[in-house]
């Protein structure tokens, strides 16, 4: 979910595994040249959803690469197949009152530029929680530490883990 620490942990675990990093909003960014409010102002939703799905073809093509999704991603189907079938999907499993705090100061989110952004969160994480868990390989509670105590409890939980993602 949007403020559940993707962007932040995800960072920190690709350092830590002496892995590479990217974060999927960041490279529609980059690729674009605008941000994302001005996508979803000139294209809507869809049109940054389409997006979205192009860049995690791309970048679920990379071997060894830790990519934080937005937490819209579960929401197109194809999306969710492309994860299953070449990542190792890690969730990270925020209540949403700790969303709202964390997100409460941030303009940069598009779909909570709304009159009561806790009840939209609250929403959106019933409609998408059975999504992230139908993709998860792992579910960890995000809620309960900073992201170093996160990317701690991760690295912990992929040692007694094992999946041969496919080859793409
Ligand atoms: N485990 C955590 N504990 C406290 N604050 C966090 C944690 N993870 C992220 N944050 C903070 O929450 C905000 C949203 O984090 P971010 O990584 O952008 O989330 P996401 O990419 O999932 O939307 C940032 O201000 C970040 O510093
Ligand atoms: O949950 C969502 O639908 C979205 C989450 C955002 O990313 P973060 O989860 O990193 O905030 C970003 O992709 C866009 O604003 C839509
Ligand atoms: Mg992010």
């Amino acid at each position: 979910m949007m403020g559940a620490g993707k962007t932040t942990v995800g960072k920190e675990l690709a350092r830590r595994r002496k892995a590479r990093f990217a974060d999927c909003d960041h490279e529609i960014v980059a690729r674009t040249g605008v941000s994302i409010p001005t996508i979803f102002e000139i294209e809507g939703e869809a049109g940054f959803r389409r997006r979205e799905t192009q860049m995690i073809d791309e970048l679920t093509r990379q071997p060894d690469l830790v990519i934080a999704t937005g937490g819209g991603v579960v929401t197109t189907p194809a999306n969710r197949a492309l994860m299953r079938e070449r990542g190792i999907v890690i969730y990270l499993n925020v209540p949403p009152q700790i969303l709202y705090e964390r997100t409460r100061h941030d303009r940069n989110r598009p779909l909570l530029q709304v009159d009561d952004p806790r009840q939209r969160i609250t929403e959106l994480y019933q409609q998408r929680d059975p999504l992230y868990r139908e993709v998860a390989d792992l579910v960890v509670d995000g809620g309960r530490g900073n992201p170093g105590t996160m990317v701690r409890l991760i690295e912990t939980a992929l040692q007694t883990f094992h999946k041969s993602p496919c080859k793409p």
